[in-house]
């Protein structure tokens, strides 16, 4: 052993960044990292604005790949938005995971900082809606706590005016299969209601995979994706009464009562239905 601390230049580390993009420079972490503004002294508010910053990050990239697999379908090419299509599955498995770490907050944390919080809420999250919106679950009247930021309800506006992803699927599957012309033709601002010619459709895929394999393929990745979104909305709703018990969200809605309905929700109802009659 040498008394003499390794230089790590002398294996040719870069050690000057004068007029050079750093790490800091190229991941903008001067703004990521004095973005935390807790405000009450409680020891676990910044957990808690940890937890959400990164669940937005998260969300960030999962738009941005859900928006690129949606072109990348309608250009009819499935392959590849499959790649992307696993990928946002696992980034909702790292949002699954991350209640984890938010679980250590017993209500008594949370009772110190919840009064700061206000009337502000996940529920006002626009990135969360425009995944929902994306992936198919739309309602107009969710616009309006966006009222106040014509940049963001522009962007939630664009998003319903374009097909969801499941709209683009139901595309493709018509190429292969009979979809009724009500779906086709249908009015992609408002939500998706499940028609039974649909789940034919579907049926008739499941019932010959080998003769509709990438449409066979296309829909696991969707049940695939659909089911960890649930397992992440449940996770909330779990924590949620861990925490909150049945108050009141601080959104205005029930709270638990709330987000219970919620676990109703199906993004591809038929992929869901057809598995019944199989
Ligand atoms: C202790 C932790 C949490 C509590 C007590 C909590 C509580 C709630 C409640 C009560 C609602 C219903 C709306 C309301 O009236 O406020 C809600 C909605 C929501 N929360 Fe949380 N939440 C927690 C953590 C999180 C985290 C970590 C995220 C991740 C971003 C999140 C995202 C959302 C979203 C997106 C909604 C809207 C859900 C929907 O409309 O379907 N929440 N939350
Ligand atoms: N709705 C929560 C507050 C809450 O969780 C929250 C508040 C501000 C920013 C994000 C939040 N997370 C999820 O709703 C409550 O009622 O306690």
């Amino acid at each position: 052993m040498t008394d003499t601390p390794f230089d790590p230049a002398t294996d040719g580390a870069q050690m000057s960044f004068d007029g050079r993009m750093s790490y800091g420079d190229y991941l903008g972490l001067d703004a990521i990292l004095t973005a935390q503004h807790p405000l009450s002294d409680a020891h676990d508010e910044m957990l808690f604005i940890i937890q959400h910053q990164t669940s937005e990050l998260w969300m960030r990239l999962a738009l941005h790949e859900l928006g690129i697999a949606r072109s990348t379908l309608q250009k009819g090419a499935l392959r590849p938005a499959f790649k992307m299509l696993s990928r946002v599955a696992r980034i909702f498995e790292q949002l699954n995971s991350a209640w984890d770490v938010l679980r250590t907050m017993t209500p008594s944390d949370y009772s110190r900082f919840r009064d700061a919080l206000g009337q502000s809420s996940g529920f006002q999250s626009h990135q969360y809606r425009l995944i929902e919106f994306t992936l198919g679950n739309r309602n107009p009247a969710m616009l309006r706590p966006h009222a106040h930021r014509p940049d963001l309800t522009a962007l939630l506006e664009a998003e319903l005016a374009q097909p969801s992803l499941y709209d683009v699927a139901l595309r493709l599957l018509s190429e292969a299969q009979p979809v009724p012309e009500a779906v086709l033709g249908r009015d992609t601002r408002q939500a998706y209601a499940a028609h039974p010619g649909v789940a034919e459709a579907w049926a008739q895929v499941y019932r010959a995979p080998e003769q509709y394999w990438e449409l066979y393929e296309l829909a696991e990745k969707l049940v695939d994706l659909e089911d960890y979104f649930r397992r992440w909305r449940f996770n909330h709703v779990t924590t949620v009464e861990r925490v909150i018990g049945f108050k009141r969200g601080t959104g205005g809605t029930g709270g638990v009562s709330y987000l219970r309905r919620m676990l109703e929700v199906e993004l591809f109802p038929e992929l869901w239905h057809l598995r019944t009659d199989l």
